[in-house]
């Protein structure tokens, strides 16, 4: 069986799927096409997919009718039309857990690059304008006793959440789809409604998997609600907030600041105006980018594809699904 992926990913997955038996077939530059991918795309069984630069959708599924099993080098699958999958009986994995960690570290920086101005401070000192020793100026706010709420408590919620208490001692309340039982024992965790987490909240971190029906959910409606102080941090996908309207939300003051892993649209616009404002942090899309993180992401992919090839389940599969209605 052939498997293509579309850009090169830590050796020990790629080893992994040669040592199976598995022919893998890398192109030699990055930048490919939407053509050229799917030229790639159908001559092959398996795809393990890096990035979400290219869709699953319809379009792709028909066009590629030899395409059997799908391994994405990503948790969030929001680029995967998984109905489409289902009745193709297509299985899809993914990898969740092994960048949790990782993921929530860049939501908890970014919380406390916001809170105490990092690029504000960055930028005076890179100009040469360090200052004299000022009593009220570049005043950050502390993050102890503070209330994090948290969109989407499923795994990486979960960590940032307990690094949070651990190091502020904050207290959590969460909007989920589902009661998370373990950190509200563990962690003091409070369920909370939609409006009560925005309202309640002085760090709102966004870690929920993204829908289209959510799309720019956070808007003005929502920054109105939030407290003045409030830090909101978005780690899980830009099509969460309507990059505008935080804009005027940071720009006139009507929350503190922002730290933003993903941005709407992703990549930013170089001229995009929230970049000018100093209070927020923007990084290009890091959050499982560690050396561990991705080597386990590696793993995981590789592992989904060589348990298809062998006609058994994906050890991390999205849509399992298709196997009880295969059998
Ligand atoms: N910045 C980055 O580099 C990375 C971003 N991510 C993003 O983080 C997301 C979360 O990953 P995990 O924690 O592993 O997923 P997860 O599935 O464990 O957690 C997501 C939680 O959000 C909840 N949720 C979804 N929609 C909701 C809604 N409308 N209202 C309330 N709760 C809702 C789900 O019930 C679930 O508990 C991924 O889907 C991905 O988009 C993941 C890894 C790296
Ligand atoms: O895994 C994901 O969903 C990412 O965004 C990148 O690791």
């Amino acid at each position: 069986m052939k498997v293509f992926i579309n850009k090169r990913i830590p050796e020990i997955g790629i080893n992994m799927l040669k040592e199976a038996g598995l022919e893998v077939f890398i192109p030699d530059h990055d930048n490919l096409s939407r053509e050229e991918w799917l030229s790639y795309c159908k001559s092959h069984d398996m795809i393990l997919s890096v990035g979400a630069e290219f869709k699953y959708d319809k379009d792709f599924f028909n066009e590629c009718p030899n395409v059997k099993a799908i391994a994405l080098y990503s948790v969030g699958f929001d680029h995967v039309d998984i109905q489409e999958a289902n009745s193709r009986k297509i299985p899809v994995g993914n990898t969740p857990d092994v960048l949790s960690k990782a993921t929530s570290d860049i939501a908890f920086l970014l919380m406390q690059s916001v809170a105490r101005r990092a690029s504000y401070n960055f930028e005076k000192v890179k100009v040469g304008n360090w200052g004299d020793f000022d009593p009220l100026h570049a005043l950050g706010q502390e993050l102890y006793g503070k209330t994090l709420g948290i969109f989407g408590l499923g795994r990486i919620g979960f960590e940032m959440a307990k690094k949070s208490k651990a190091a502020f001692d904050m207290n959590i309340i969460y909007h989920n789809r589902h009661r998370n039982q373990e950190a509200e024992n563990e962690l003091g965790a409070k369920y909370v409604s939609f409006e009560e987490l925005i309202s309640r909240s002085d760090v709102l971190s966004i870690h929920a998997n993204f829908k289209e029906e959510q799309k720019e959910l956070f808007n003005a409606d929502v920054f109105k609600e939030m407290k003045e102080n409030a830090i909101f941090i978005n780690t899980a996908r830009g099509g969460f907030h309507n990059q505008k309207d935080l804009y005027d939300a940071l720009a006139e003051h009507k929350i503190w600041g922002a730290g933003l892993d993903v941005t709407n649209p992703e990549p930013i616009f170089k001229d995009d105006p929230i970049l000018e404002l100093s209070n927020v942090c923007v990084l290009p899309h890091i959050g499982s980018a560690t050396v561990e993180a991705r080597n386990g992401m590696a793993k995981i992919a590789a592992e989904n594809l060589i348990a298809f090839s062998k006609g058994e389940k994906m050890p991390a599969c999205i849509n399992p699904e298709v196997y009880s209605e295969k059998s």
